[in-house]
């Protein structure tokens, strides 16, 4: 068995004395994707940025590569995992290449300067999000979906080996919230990402499921995604229908009152 590309070991993060992560293992491995699940406020972003190193667990640890997290810098962070955040803002004026050129911050140095295969970088990661063409744009002018399929080409510009994205389908129209999930479905790259559509769910390879801070499902999603379990975290009846025209199971949700 290969060593896990990351690997997460009783993380718990407290704020004000109360867990929002709550004692979560799990491992994952290269060329897995893994899809987050739970209701608001369940601790997905906040187990996100844990992984990222972007916060500490109050306890636990998490090893990237075999590497405790917690003793490598940002920058040998950066050169393995990139990170996509929920609501994510550039701050300066920036042009949309100059956005995404900043994904290859980890990899410049006076050593290795700007080069070729840093614009090829930026150029793949533009066209990949179907941005070829907004080189020039201002960055503020962008359309709220735009920006969204920007950030996804800076963490790809990175040229990760670990993928986080915390909702990307989030601001996005129905076509391109299945189109960034195909692309992302179609990376060579290992991905963890949190999403609230239990049918883009389905797509990944696990789902880990969270409720109140702690991890109480991981497996695929035939496992995982049960009636049963959506009933008790997310308080709905499920009933799963099969489409007429390729057999594929589509789930179709009712709320259920909350005891
Ligand atoms: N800085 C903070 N101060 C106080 N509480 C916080 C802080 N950050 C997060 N929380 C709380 O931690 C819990 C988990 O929040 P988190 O954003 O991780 O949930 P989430 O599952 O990503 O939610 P959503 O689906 O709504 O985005 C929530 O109850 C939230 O209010």
């Amino acid at each position: 068995m290969t060593m896990p590309l990351l690997q997460a070991r009783h993380l718990t993060r407290s704020i004000r004395g109360r867990a929002v992560v709550s004692d979560v293992s799990f491992d994952v491995h290269a060329g897995e994707c893994i899809g987050l699940i739970g209701p608001n406020g369940s601790g997905k972003s906040s187990l996100l940025r844990l992984l990222t190193g972007l916060q500490r667990p109050n306890s636990g640890e998490i090893t990237l590569k075999g590497e405790l997290l917690s003793r490598l810098s940002r920058r040998q962070i950066a050169r393995c995992l990139a990170f996509v955040a929920q609501s994510q803002e550039a701050s300066e004026r920036l042009t949309v290449r100059q956005s995404v050129a900043l994904g290859r911050t980890p990899w410049l140095s006076v050593l290795s300067p700007w080069g070729p295969a840093d614009e090829g970088a930026v150029q793949k990661a533009l066209s990949s999000v179907g941005l070829t063409g907004f080189e020039g744009r201002d960055w503020e002018s962008l359309s709220g979906g735009e920006r969204q399929r920007g950030h996804i080409a800076r963490a790809l510009a990175q040229e990760p080996e670990l993928l986080i994205l915390d909702e990307p389908a989030n601001h996005l129209d129905i076509h391109h919230q299945l189109a960034v999930l195909d692309l992302i479905a179609g990376l060579n790259v290992t991905t963890i990402l949190a999403v609230h559509d239990l049918n883009h769910a389905m797509r990944c390879d696990r789902i880990a499921c969270l409720d109140q801070g702690q991890l109480v499902a991981l497996g695929p999603p035939a496992e995982v995604l049960t009636p049963q379990l959506l009933r008790e975290v997310f308080h709905i009846r499920a009933r799963q229908l099969s489409d007429p025209h390729d057999g594929q199971l589509i789930w179709r949700f009712d709320a259920l009152e909350k005891v």
